[in-house]
């Protein structure tokens, strides 16, 4: 798949966008249908002004593929890209495909027979590609074919010492169907793990004896399904840090799987509403941290700035030694560097962790995240659910103890005073910083940590007993004195 990023708002060759190949683009990517025969349109994107729209398309005559500008006021289409640009791509692609002819026939239209939507033509490349082209589609082996002057890759700035980026991915792997049958027993119903509002989650065991995490994705219809998928594994083609879900492979026959690592202990929502066993405060303490970290990668650490819109207890996996990881990115959304924020028509996410802008005006950014990370300190302070059986919701229960200090009732009466008071401390005045109803007053991840680690001054300020707002003044003057100095890109 291509895409382009840093879109231009004129059809100029000069301004021709950056390309890269990411997977998919669930940020701004979005579908579009083919105007004649020929086209095989892929995925488009829209440029910043909202007047002009990408998409690749493939073109039979000279079997490449192009992109093309649609400029919406002229209701016309331009290829703007020099074909040289794609060449190279396709060339390679081509000479590794002529050897299966099943797989080059996938891109000529229309030979086999029609496929239900444009996405079931995508997956067919899923299908019939083995790992080997799946390689091909990695931004680093991208970018050393489009070695072309038009191509230049630009990396984020690595804005932490502790974030790298790192594109050394191992190859995912292609599983058939009988691999899963075998692994899940038939994905009978001992082996489920998880149900989410798109997927079921089976545990498995490959053939290697590897344990695993099979999601199978199971909302809506297969177009849609497709699009979920396309979505999600377009994501994780980037994402790898510790803190984040590790993907293995999937699989698209007989339906749409991801194979992830397993997780040993499950989701930090059943280790701490359902299990007998109460966490740990050093555990709490480690997962708040390493939740951070893993989100602070996400805004700005890896290549791309991601925004998950469904952080919650029940995404977070809980490694062997209770290291989380953060998971489903089925929600997450790029967001190009120049973007204050995006706004979404689709209510999508989960009650209890949404932020009040986006329950208002459907305003997606870090920000959005940062409010569902507070509402995720909460659970693990209280030990409560984000909405409680009878829906109360634990922000609205909160927020007066907070405000008021009260910090005995906020604690988990199962911890007792099992806890070191001054973690405690910096985990509750994080939390009240997220909560913030306006998100300009919301820290950013990076200082979230830090306070979250003690420093800032932190450490001396939940020592002495003050009341939270008067910590909240602080933290506005630090992070706003903060702000000034960052620099997006
Ligand atoms: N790698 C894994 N290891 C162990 N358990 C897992 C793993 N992945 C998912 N699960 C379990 O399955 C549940 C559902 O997974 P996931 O959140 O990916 O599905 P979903 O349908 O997208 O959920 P949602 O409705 O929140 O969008 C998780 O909460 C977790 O309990």
């Amino acid at each position: 798949m291509i895409w382009c990023s840093d879109l231009p708002t004129t059809n100029s060759l000069r301004d021709l966008p950056t390309f890269t190949t990411d997977g998919i683009h669930a940020g701004c990517w979005t579908r579009r249908r083919s105007t004649t025969a020929q086209e095989k349109p892929y995925l488009t994107a829209k440029a910043e002004e909202p007047r002009y729209y990408y998409y690749c398309s493939w073109d039979n005559s000279k079997k490449k593929l192009q992109l093309n500008l649609y400029d919406m006021e002229k209701q016309e289409e331009n290829v703007c890209s020099p074909d040289t640009v794609l060449e190279d791509y396709l060339t390679n692609l081509e000479s590794e495909t002529d050897s299966s002819k099943a797989s080059t026939s996938d891109l000529e239209a229309p030979k086999h027979p029609k496929p239900s939507s444009r996405w079931a033509e995508f997956l067919q490349l899923f299908k019939t590609k083995s790992k080997r082209h799946l390689a091909i589609l990695h931004p680093l082996k991208m970018s050393e074919r489009f070695s072309s002057k038009e191509i230049t890759l630009v990396p984020d700035p690595i804005l932490d010492s502790t974030i790298s980026l790192n594109y050394f991915k191992p190859q995912w792997k292609n599983f058939n169907l009988s691999d899963l049958q075998t692994a899940t027993n038939n994905f009978s119903l001992e082996y489920q793990i998880g149900k989410g509002g798109y997927a079921e989650v089976f545990r498995g065991s490959l053939r290697d004896g590897q344990l695993v995490a099979i999601k199978q994705l199971t909302r809506g219809s297969t177009e849609e399904k497709t699009e979920d998928f396309l979505s999600e594994l377009g994501i994780m083609a980037h994402v790898n840090h510790p803190n984040t879900a590790k993907l293995i492979g999937y699989g698209v026959e007989g339906g749409f799987f991801l194979i992830l690592e397993l997780s040993p202990h499950g989701s930090l929502a059943s280790m701490l509403h359902s299990s007998k066993e109460k966490l740990k405060w050093n555990i709490r303490y480690k997962i708040a941290l390493g939740t951070a970290k893993g989100l602070l990668y996400l805004h700005e650490g890896c290549q791309r700035r991601i925004i998950h819109r469904d952080i919650k207890a029940a995404n977070v996996l809980l490694t062997e030694d209770f290291e989380p990881q953060i998971c489903d990115f089925g929600l997450a959304k790029w967001l190009p560097k120049q973007w204050t924020h995006l706004t979404v028509a689709k209510f999508e996410g989960t009650f209890g962790y949404l932020a009040p802008e986006f329950l208002m005006h459907g305003i997606v950014d870090e920000k959005t995240d940062v409010f569902a990370y507070g509402v995720l300190l909460l659970e693990l302070i209280t030990g409560r659910r984000a909405l409680d059986h009878s829906q109360q919701s634990l922000v609205m229960w909160a927020k007066p103890q907070l405000k008021n200090n009260r910090i005995k009732e906020l604690v988990d009466p199962s911890l007792a005073d099992e806890y070191d008071p001054v973690a405690m401390n910096l985990m509750i005045l994080a939390a009240f910083l997220c909560l913030q109803e306006s998100s300009i007053q919301r820290p950013q991840m990076s200082q979230v940590l830090q306070l979250l680690r003690g420093s800032c001054g932190s450490i001396d300020l939940v020592g002495n007993g003050r009341k939270l707002s008067h910590w909240k003044r602080y933290y506005e003057e630090l992070f706003h004195a903060e702000n000034k100095n960052l620099t997006r890109g």
